[in-house]
């Protein structure tokens, strides 16, 4: 197993020794980017249309808004067969427009069923260009989460919650599967986006970067993420790589488990790497299950699970696992869930590698 490093002059895979061998699993690597002919159809919008769409950009169809613009829900086509999509509006400064025009390069060139993908854009008014995106009737993970709302969808099973880390896996290796390879660089719950039957999808693709070390961009793009999901040895340009996004999943996953937030400042110690990591190397790895649901009751999936998560958040990032092993870790607990057959059978399990609970993850 490898992992991709944008370090200059070296854009080639570099060799980190692991004790796994669970990615056998899977046994097909996700498909390359699309060759141009097979690239996204994208609809081109006229900005009146648009604009119409969303009742003039009226408050009654704002979704959300981020740092980078606003985000509202729009229903395109004719009254008898309308859709319902997400139109992004991005501020005005030329930071914003830059990550807006990255997410339109990256998403009209790959589209997945694990990506909130570009259905289309407007750029017929240069001064307001918008994107059209698939809408997520659920919101963010963020929000189904954290929402104190009772009216939010909860994932009050350990088989949905491990579905949806999976699924947010195979989102991230599937870019890291491109060549080269994409780093998200902002894996976080407000990025992955939920759909009607709570499948997640991975979006905001505005600081995504293709990691050619031979590309200058690459070169000269300061380090950029959200505080709490960003990997300590991500501090300089050529540090880029892979194993950015990894770290970052592996405090979502946290997240997932625990029902805490990356960081919570009604909590000592706030950041959640700092309050599970230290739970687990003292082997009290149910402590950091969400209360809401209680603990895995399967052994196995309570023991391995929060031991991927450790895996991820290491320091040190070439013991980092790569993604690939991540989703095979993950598709096995998927299976265990359903089935319980390890501990029954007391064979097979591909999370065997992870170290035994209690003894140090770093
Ligand atoms: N495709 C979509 N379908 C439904 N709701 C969406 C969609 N995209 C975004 N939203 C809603 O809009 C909110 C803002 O999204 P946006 O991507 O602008 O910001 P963010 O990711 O939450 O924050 P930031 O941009 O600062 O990282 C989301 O939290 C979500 O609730």
């Amino acid at each position: 197993m490898g992992y991709l490093s944008c370090r200059a002059g070296s854009a080639v895979a570099v060799a980190v020794s692991s004790s796994s061998s669970s990615s056998k699993s899977l046994s097909t690597k996700p498909p390359p980017e699309s060759p141009p002919e097979d690239r996204p159809k994208l609809r081109r919008f006229l900005h009146r249309d648009l604009e119409a769409a969303t009742g003039g950009f009226s408050a009654d169809n704002l979704l959300g808004r981020g740092s980078h613009g606003r985000v509202y829900k729009a229903a395109i086509g004719s009254s008898a067969s309308s859709r319902l999509v997400a139109v992004k509006r991005p501020s005005k400064s030329r930071e914003i427009s830059r990550e807006f025009h990255n997410e339109f390069e990256i998403l009209s060139r790959i589209r997945s069923p694990r990506f909130v993908n570009l259905l289309g854009y407007s750029a017929d008014d240069p001064k307001d260009p918008l994107l059209v995106v698939e809408f997520m009737l659920n919101g963010s993970l963020y929000d189904v989460i954290h929402s104190d709302s009772p009216s939010a969808p909860a994932i009050s099973s350990w088989s949905k919650r491990i579905k949806i880390a999976l699924q947010i896996a195979k989102a991230v290796h599937l870019l890291h599967s491109q060549d080269p390879p994409i780093v998200h660089r902002d894996i976080k719950s407000a990025n992955v986006l939920m759909d009607k039957s709570l499948n997640a999808k991975l979006g905001d693709f505005g600081l995504a970067i293709r990691c050619n070390a031979e590309d200058q961009r690459v070169k000269s793009t300061p380090p950029a993420g959200t505080m709490g999901y960003l990997d300590p040895d991500y501090v300089t340009a050529d540090r880029l790589s892979t194993k950015t996004d990894v770290f970052s999943f592996g405090i979502l996953l946290l997240e997932i488990i625990s029902g805490r937030k990356a960081i919570d400042v009604r909590y000592s110690p706030s950041f959640i790497v700092d309050w599970a990591i230290p739970m687990i190397k003292r082997g009290k790895i149910g402590g950091i299950y969400d209360p809401v649901i209680g603990p895995p009751v399967d052994v196995s999936v309570r023991n391995h699970l929060g031991l991927v998560a450790a895996k991820c958040v290491r320091t040190c990032r070439e013991k980092r696992p790569g993604m690939e092993e991540v989703v095979g870790w993950l598709t096995g607990l998927t299976q265990s869930v359903r089935s319980r057959r390890w501990d029954e059978l007391g064979i097979g399990n591909p999370c065997m590698m992870v170290e035994t609970v209690g003894r140090p993850v770093e």
